[in-house]
């Protein structure tokens, strides 16, 4: 269950060393008058470089008035919609277009409702995951397609597929079409040449990691039957705190601390629940903090963590800030509680603060463009999707790739090197190019490397992670080494009107990102897994085994 409205809103900062650090910032800030500068959206807070970015990206402040009106309008919505026995929500989105939703329908609807969620969350290329929502109760289903730019290559992939599968089930796609997207786009324009069911503009002026309280945070909330007006409530209850010049502001504790910790040396910011009741807040958090920050080689390094119990939290190094999303336990140094809605205000007023205490723009993301060409090159060249430069090395139908790898005569061996490659401080990022649900067991992956190499370890879904940490890993500190899995696709799946299909898609996105990071100068240890489930069995064996 969530907070009550009025549940207070809290940072602690339980590290008296990093509270200390911090003070000489909150001053700063305070004597600024930065707080209720950010109310005001004044757009000269990040410098004068930030300034033309800043001035279009400030709406976020008073979101929880301006998106009122929404409410009742989507309560009309989905009542039309049950009305006509549709009932199962399935969301087309990825990164600031779907992880919002994700943790609003989770968080207010517990885990699970009778073993199944509210909302089918698809931010992903994966053939079979994509299989598996088309097998859902198209009778009883209604698509969000979620896109600020309208120009996503994952949302449209999976619009067109849905938009098939919708007619050759005699289903009238278009009735089943919700499209929120940002005025003017070709997807809006798509959705009025072709009678969509509705299109719920947002705000032009959010960015997408900004966006939680806008359409796109609540029109698949609402649609999924989340109570958004009191989500609303939540955020504006804790609003005229957030916007205090005050040493109690909680978003300038927070975003001052995490400056703070940043400018010591300590940029990974390790994300742990301890009982808040917010569901997934973290995969939310993450895409806020590593977008808006990881640029100029500069940035906070999210790692979000299984439990305060887990390694990178409960053994944390001094690269490191350890955050709970709930009261203070464990190894905690910083803990942040409140409601979900204050929760994403203060998170999101509290990185802008940072970011203009570590001085960087947090409202752009110059280097996520990069992977996204380098996938279209692959796509729109020979039609190989990058597994095929020939493996260094097979082990138990592990293919695997690197070209800065020594030679290594086993996997546990290439493990090993791609770890020695990590400088004291550095990270290490798994990203899983595979099926979110039926790979699950890949998440093991992260505590395992971090308990073993004692290194700060992310774990990401790809393509999802790139439109979260995939700005950091080009953009911030250049410290982490990369293991990229990919998995063989038992059946793929076209994607109608497109010369690719979801597993070349997949895979290009997978070549074209591990290409990117390469030409930072950072190895990608790149393995590919005939068989996933033996593969990921026989990876996790091989992890077992690496030390530093
Ligand atoms: O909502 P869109 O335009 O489809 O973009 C999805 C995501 O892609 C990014 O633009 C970049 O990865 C994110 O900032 C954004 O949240």
């Amino acid at each position: 269950m969530s907070a009550p409205v009025e549940a207070p809103l809290t940072v602690s900062l339980v590290d008296p060393q990093l509270a200390e650090a911090a003070s000489a910032l909150v001053e700063k800030l305070v004597t600024d008058e930065v707080a209720s500068k950010l109310a005001r959206q004044d757009d000269t807070l990040w410098g004068p470089d930030a300034q033309d970015e800043a001035s279009k990206r400030l709406s976020w402040v008073t979101l929880y008035e301006s998106s009122k009106p929404l409410v009742e309008r989507l309560t009309a919505l989905r009542g039309d919609l049950h009305g006509e026995g549709v009932d199962r929500v399935v969301l087309a989105g990825m990164g600031g277009s779907s992880l919002a939703p994700e943790v609003i329908c989770h968080t207010r609807s517990g885990s699970a409702v009778g073993g199944r969620h509210p909302i089918t969350v698809l931010d992903t290329t994966d053939p079979g995951q994509v299989r598996d929502a088309l097998a859902g109760d198209l009778s009883r289903t209604v698509l969000v397609v979620s896109s600020k730019s309208g120009g996503t290559v994952e949302t449209d992939s999976q619009r067109r597929v849905f938009a098939e599968q919708f007619a050759a089930n005699g289903i009238d796609a278009a009735s089943r079409m919700v499209v929120v997207t940002d005025p003017g786009t070709k997807l809006g324009d798509q959705a009025a040449e072709q009678g969509y069911r509705a299109t719920v503009e947002a705000d032009p002026a959010v960015g997408g990691r900004y966006s939680a309280l806008t359409a796109f945070g609540l029109v698949p909330s609402a649609l999924a039957g989340v109570d958004v007006g009191g989500l609303l409530d939540e955020a504006a209850a804790a609003a005229p705190e957030l916007q205090r010049d005050s040493a109690d502001n909680p978003a300038i504790q927070l975003g001052s601390a995490l400056a703070a910790a940043h400018n010591a040396g300590a940029e990974k910011v390790v994300l742990a629940d301890s009982g808040s009741g917010l569901v997934g807040f973290g995969d939310w958090a993450e895409q806020l903090i590593a977008e808006s920050t990881g640029k100029q080689g500069l940035g906070l390094l999210p790692v979000v963590v299984e439990s305060p119990d887990a390694p990178g939290f409960a053994d944390h190094g001094h690269d490191a800030t350890t955050v709970t999303i709930g009261p203070a336990v464990g190894n905690a140094q910083i803990a942040t509680e409140g409601s979900l809605g204050a929760q994403f205000l203060l998170w999101e007023t509290a990185v802008a603060l940072a970011g203009r205490l570590i001085g960087i723009n947090p409202f752009d993301q110059p280097d996520v463009e990069s992977a996204k060409q380098a996938t279209r090159d692959l796509l729109d060249g020979d039609g190989t999707t990058g597994t095929d430069e020939a493996p260094v090395l097979v082990e138990g139908g592990i293919e695997v790739r690197g070209e800065w790898l020594r030679s290594p005569s086993t996997l546990v061996e290439a493990l090993g090197q791609l770890i020695a490659e990590a400088p004291d401080g550095g990270y290490v990022a798994v990203q899983a190019y595979l099926d979110r649900l039926d790979d699950a067991s890949a998440e093991v992956l992260r505590p395992e490397i971090a308990k073993n190499t004692g290194l700060q370890t992310t774990f990401g879904w790809g393509p999802r992670f790139l439109h979260s940490t995939g700005q950091y890993h080009k953009g911030g500190h250049q410290n982490g080494v990369f293991l990229q899995i990919t998995g063989s696709v038992a059946d793929d799946l076209a994607i109608p009107d497109q010369p690719f299909t979801f597993g070349e898609l997949q895979h290009a996105q997978a070549a074209g990102d591990a290409q990117v990071i390469s030409q930072h100068g950072r190895p990608v240890l790149r393995l590919h897994l005939a068989d996933r489930a033996a593969g990921l069995v026989a990876l996790t064996n091989a992890v077992a085994e690496v030390r530093r």
